[in-house]
């Protein structure tokens, strides 16, 4: 379990994290969501005992993070944003180089680099420079050093930045394996279809701040009223606000309602009761990057 208890962080007057309270539960896929400057790469940066200095208290398996830190780090796998290997050694030494530091020799390094090359798909690339493989490899690479010591916990920090569809793929196949042997895994992107696909949790974060965090269900449930959206030139605003809360749209009108079917119902038989030609009348629901702006006001890409 991770627990963070109003976590604050500043670089200098600059606030990167303001009062963060989140609890993650062992075994699950926690998203962390969030436009650029959001404070996903310093909350990680903290739970991985990189940066030390910050204000209030985080728990990691059960433990307070700063009297444990050696502990804790020996269960955690930090897969940070920037490539961090040596371009030209193989991807053997590169590892190994790793292992070391995570006190592995022999015959259980040996195990645990094949192991892991194997998880990410370029065992039969172990033995080539690192820097005859293409961006994407690089990335599972960087994936493969920081499984080496079979950690409980991965934090992974926008593993997919610039990634061809392939490794991206790869690299979505490592989590999903990763979350069946029951790891902890908090995942980073700026990219919501990567966490509803991936995660059982999420957290919305913007200017430091968690401004939403549950399951998606939950998520979706709070804030995604179903809503109706009517496309039709026989139709005005005051026509529909019997049926709902009516915003104008570019094409059309949306109403939204907790009873989408009987109000499909209700209209349908309008139009063809007043022989009104409509373009479109359909069910909608928001979706989790439409429930992102409304709570913060900001895209989560440019
Ligand atoms: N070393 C640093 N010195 C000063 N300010 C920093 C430093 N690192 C981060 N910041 C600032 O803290 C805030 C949060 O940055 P952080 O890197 O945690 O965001 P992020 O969500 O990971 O962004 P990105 O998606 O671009 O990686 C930003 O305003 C950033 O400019």
């Amino acid at each position: 379990m991770i627990q963070l208890n109003h976590i604050h962080k500043h670089y200098g007057p600059r606030v990167a994290l303001d009062d963060v309270n989140l609890h993650i539960s062992n075994g699950i896929c926690f998203g962390l969501i969030g436009p650029n400057g959001a404070g996903k790469s310093t909350l990680m940066k903290i739970l991985s005992c990189i940066l030390e200095d910050f204000e209030g208290e985080a728990l990691v398996s059960d433990q307070p993070l700063r009297e444990n830190r050696d502990s804790i780090k020996k269960k955690l796998g930090y897969v940070p944003q920037e490539i961090c290997l040596e371009e030209k050694l193989t991807a053997i030494d590169n590892l190994s180089f790793f292992g070391r530091i995570y006190g592995l020799k022999g015959n259980d390094l040996k195990h645990a680099m094949d192991k892991v090359m194997k998880k990410v798909g370029l065992y039969d690339r172990r033995k080539d420079l690192v820097s005859s493989f293409s961006g994407g490899m690089k990335r599972r690479m960087n994936i493969a050093c920081a499984l080496l010591h079979n950690p409980k916990i991965i934090i992974l920090d926008e593993p997919t930045v610039g990634v061809d569809p392939q490794s991206r793929n790869y690299i979505f196949d490592i989590i999903k394996d990763l979350k069946k042997e029951g790891k902890t895994v908090l995942y980073s992107s700026h990219y919501m279809e990567e966490v509803e696909n991936l995660c059982d949790e999420i957290a919305l974060i913007d200017s430091g701040n968690i401004v939403e965090y549950g399951s998606i269900r939950e998520i979706l449930k709070k804030h995604a009223t179903p809503s109706i959206f009517v496309q039709s030139e026989g139709i005005k605003k005051k026509d529909l606000v019997t049926f709902g809360e009516v915003t104008e749209v570019k094409d059309g009108f949306v109403v939204e309602t907790e009873e989408p079917l009987k109000v499909m119902d209700d209209l349908a038989s309008i139009f063809i009761e007043k022989n009104i030609s409509v373009e479109r009348l359909e069910i909608s629901k928001r979706s989790l990057e439409d429930i992102f702006l409304t709570l913060t006001g900001t895209s989560l890409r440019d």
